[in-house]
């Protein structure tokens, strides 16, 4: 979606870099302390427009941390982040979204009260007339494979219904980012290949993703590239057979288990 606004400073930054106008998001020096633990530790990512990046890296390795920072809900503690050219550090988490950045955080966040429709109609509310409600509802909900269960309380989906229907609702704002944080936690092997192919599907649609994800597997299915990160840092970056064949990846993970 991607709305203009005026408020946010624009910057040479990417241009700098020479790397070329494809880059959506980038971040320069990018760190986070909580007190004296550094959870993110001067980060320069970039991701391309329409990419599928994945992240992984061991537990503790600032993954969710670095998702917050994206999405504005943490504050650096140091450097910057630009997204299609605009610095957006400073901007809080609405306007990120307007920006056209949209966030699916791990554990589902649908009302569990409402009908999958009146969910739906929450995002739908900010983007959509009336009028185009039913059309738009009708059609994320066949997209989402759900309509179905169009007016099903969110509370009796099964756990892969709803995370369906999570990034349904994220993707009615007609995000260029999406970040999602461990989509298939939880799920059975069935429901972790359905949400597969719908990201393969809505990236196939040119939407940019992070994905942060532990399952191996899963990451080899959608990722164009996956990031490393180690002990707040970016500890490599490639496809996902240089980073499975890689034997200094292979020893973080076993460091944590040993
Ligand atoms: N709000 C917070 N206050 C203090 N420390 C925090 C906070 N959030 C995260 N941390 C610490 O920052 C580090 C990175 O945590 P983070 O949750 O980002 O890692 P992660 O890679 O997402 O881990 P996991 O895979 O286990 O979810 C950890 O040492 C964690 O304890």
């Amino acid at each position: 979606m991607a709305t203009s606004d005026p408020t946010i400073k624009t910057t040479q930054a990417v241009d700098e870099t020479g790397e070329g106008s494809s880059r959506i998001l980038q971040t320069r020096g990018l760190t986070k302390r909580f007190g004296g633990l550094t959870a993110i530790d001067d980060v320069d990512f970039a991701v391309d427009a329409g990419e599928l990046r994945c992240l992984i890296g061991p537990n503790g390795a600032g993954k969710s941390t670095f998702l917050k920072l994206l999405t504005g809900r943490h504050d650096p503690s140091a450097g910057a982040i630009y997204y299609n050219g605009a610095e957006l550090t400073d901007l809080p988490p609405y306007k990120r979204i307007d920006r056209g950045i949209s966030i699916k955080f791990q554990v589902p966040s649908v009302y569990p009260d409402l009908t999958v429709e009146e969910n739906l109609r929450i995002p739908l509310q900010r983007v959509a007339s009336k009028a185009e409600f039913e059309e738009r509802t009708i059609e994320t909900l066949e997209q989402f494979d759900l309509l179905e269960e169009i007016d099903t309380t969110a509370a009796n989906l099964s756990h892969g219904q709803q995370q369906r229907l999570e990034i349904g609702m994220a993707m009615t704002l007609e995000p260029d980012l999406m970040l999602l944080d461990e989509p298939v936690a939880g799920l059975s092997v069935e429901e972790t290949e359905e949400i597969a192919e719908l990201l393969v599907e809505l990236n196939d649609e040119d939407v940019a993703f992070i994905v942060i994800e532990h399952d191996i597997d899963f990451v080899a299915s959608i990722a164009d590239r996956v990031t490393v990160l180690h002990q707040g840092d970016i500890f490599t970056e490639g496809t996902i057979e240089d980073v499975r064949s890689d034997p200094e990846v292979k020893k973080i993970y076993l460091g944590e288990d040993h």
